[in-house]
């Protein structure tokens, strides 16, 4: 029996980061420090692991064992945990899937399969998903890329996999064309058996709720999960002046941490903890580098523009 076993994907969640040691093992003990820091913010109803905030592309199988272990062991009894399923052929999805539902998850986070960056059919993804589900029963949350990187699922697509896989019950929505995310939101939200969107749109966050997400899973969640919560109670309560003062504090940071390369924006989380005395170092693992420190000044700026650290010394701002 998962922990947390009746849990609907919804509402504020978290990814959590994943610090490493200087010799680019995992730092067990700056892990718990940090999973319990997260885990501390009221509101949030999941935290998630093993997916791009931890580096999964970087962690074998057995240290994607750990860190669901570590993170079960630290915040498990208190909140549901989220294992990303991140593999590039089903067979090997299925088996993180088992791995995860042992390991005591309680939602997985279904990546797209790399090879779909040459093309794809409803029926592949269809498979994928099914032989997942086979796999666990799991309430599955599917990580809906945009449609220009070749692994976005058209909407065809994603209405059959809610109307044929019982377990899936979210997608985590990262479309960046805005069209798109209402169509999806209002079609799978509003499906007789509705599947939440859960908005990743972190750079435009307050557009993409006002929308209708049923909820957002972000990144950013590790460093600003409580203001996520006030900006997703604002607008769930319909109160656009509250939101937008949120947002105010939210915007210099999602500039500085999505600024490009995108694929640096973890790699910016883990040196805003440092800047904010929450972690000693932001160790990344290749292919990733360590960031410019005209780059770490940016972060500093932005995160005294949100209110987070003082101007005159990095002291945390109360
Ligand atoms: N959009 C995510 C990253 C992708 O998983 C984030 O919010 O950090």
């Amino acid at each position: 029996m998962p922990r947390f076993s009746t849990y609907q994907p919804a509402g504020v969640i978290p990814a959590v980061l994943l610090p490493f040691n200087d010799d680019l093992s995992i730092d067990h003990a700056s892990f718990k420090t940090h999973l319990t820091d997260v885990a501390s913010v009221e509101g949030i109803s999941a935290i998630t692991v093993n997916a791009h905030s931890t580096e999964v592309a970087s962690c074998t199988a057995d240290e994607q064992r750990q860190v669901m272990e570590i993170a079960g062991d630290t915040v498990g009894d208190r909140l549901p945990i989220i294992h990303g399923v991140y593999a590039e052929g089903s067979i090997e999805a299925a088996a993180i899937a088992r791995r995860a539902a042992a390991g005591g998850a309680s939602a997985l986070l279904v990546f797209p399969p790399g090879p779909f960056t040459l093309g794809q059919s409803a029926e592949m993804v269809l498979a994928h998903f099914r032989r997942i589900a086979d796999a666990t029963d799991l309430p599955l949350i599917a990580f809906q890329y945009p449609r220009s990187t070749g692994q976005g699922y058209p909407l065809p697509t994603l209405l059959r996999l809610g109307d044929e896989i019982p377990t899936l019950r979210a997608i985590k929505d990262w479309t960046p064309e805005v069209p798109q995310h209402e169509v999806t939101i209002r079609s799978l939200q509003g499906m007789s058996r509705p599947i939440n969107v859960l908005s990743t749109n972190s750079p435009w966050l307050l557009s993409s709720l006002v929308l209708g997400c049923n909820g957002l899973l972000s990144g950013s969640g590790s460093l600003i999960a409580e203001l996520q919560v006030r900006l997703f109670r604002a607008v769930k309560a319909n109160d656009l002046a509250e939101a937008r003062r949120i947002n105010d504090r939210i915007h210099p940071l999602a500039r500085a941490f999505y600024a490009d390369p995108f694929v640096d924006m973890h790699n910016r989380m883990k040196e805003a903890l440092v800047l904010l005395g929450k972690l000693s170092r932001a160790v990344v693992r290749p292919p990733l580098v360590k960031i410019s420190e005209a780059e770490i000044k940016r972060i500093r700026e932005a995160l005294v523009e949100a209110g987070m650290l003082s101007g005159a010394s990095e002291t945390r701002a109360a």
